[in-house]
């Protein structure tokens, strides 16, 4: 039978976990706070960013919710991070990705202090990250990690093969599961015979943004298969990049969409928030 790993589950570990070492904060004074800013009102967008407010008040971390309208400038959003990155009472700063069109996303990345960078998305911090010093690591790659983890999946010596390269998910990812010692393939658009690379992992990972692309003769019998994907099908139901339904028929683990990856997205962020107070 193959072994399902449950996100939902886990990342209410990893909060209950967080909920307390917060109490234990807020008794010797120390207060934990993430500014949340989300422009214009896509309806995904405001579910993920209702979603990350509810964490914190569960944990215990205080919210600053920023809700600017689609016309806000880049300048008005410029200042607005400055503003937060100088205010002492802030620990953390997320701007909700996407940003309507005019604004320049890498700019936004780039004008958030890295010592309050909660995603993980500067270059300061991806940076860190590849040359294994302390810093902010992308939330969804690092909740792949902790569902390994905490599902007894070894990483060291493993054939882990990522599908998709972005900067936020493929790249970061790869450079966790390096830094655990597997051993890393990244595949993309352009890879030759995916098929068979894939065929290769002990554990894959699949963040390619395409819904279901992934069934079982992308897997090796017995392999963790991890989905990064999370879209609508044509019921309007989310499903992610693997076909479930085939994928796990054959691989030995596997992650399912929703109640998988996206809730340690969640959670690794609460993560970041608290580790924050150490980051200088
Ligand atoms: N600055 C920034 N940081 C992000 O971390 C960020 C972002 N922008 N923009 C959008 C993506 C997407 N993302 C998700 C978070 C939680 C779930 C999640 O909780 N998913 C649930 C289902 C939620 C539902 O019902 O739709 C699940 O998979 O079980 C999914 C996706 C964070 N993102």
């Amino acid at each position: 039978m193959v072994q399902l790993i449950d996100g939902k589950t886990i990342s209410k570990q990893i909060k209950d976990e967080l909920k307390e070492q917060v109490a234990e904060l807020s008794a010797k004074g120390v207060k934990i706070c993430l500014a949340v800013i989300q422009v214009g009102n896509d309806p995904a967008s405001s579910v993920y960013v209702g979603n990350k407010k509810k964490a914190c008040a569960y944990i215990g971390i205080d919210s600053l919710s920023y809700e600017l309208p689609e016309e806000t400038t880049e300048k008005e959003l410029l200042e607005l991070i400055d503003k937060l990155n100088k205010d002492d009472a802030v620990n953390g700063i997320l701007v909700q990705l996407p940003v309507p069109k005019h604004i320049d996303e890498d700019k936004i990345i780039k004008a958030i202090s890295p010592l309050k960078d909660v995603d993980g998305f500067h270059p300061m911090s991806v940076g860190a990250l590849s040359i294994g010093q302390p810093g902010f690591v992308s939330c969804t790659p690092a909740g792949v990690i902790q569902l390994l983890k905490r599902s007894g999946i070894e990483i060291a010596g493993k054939e882990c093969v990522v599908i998709g390269r972005s900067n936020i998910v493929g790249k970061p990812m790869a450079m966790l599961l390096l830094r655990e010692n597997g051993t890393v393939t990244i595949c993309h658009s352009k890879t030759k015979d995916l098929k068979e690379v894939c065929k290769r992992a002990d554990i894959l990972v699949v963040a390619i943004g395409r819904p279901k692309m992934i069934d079982a003769s992308y897997i090796k019998e017995g392999a963790t298969v991890i989905d990064v994907g999370i879209h609508r099908d044509e019921n309007n139901k989310l499903c992610g990049d693997v076909d479930f339904e085939s994928a796990s028929k054959v691989a030995g683990a596997i992650t399912p969409v929703p109640g998988g990856v996206g809730p340690m997205t969640i959670a690794m962020l609460m993560h970041n928030c608290v580790d924050s107070i150490n980051i200088k």
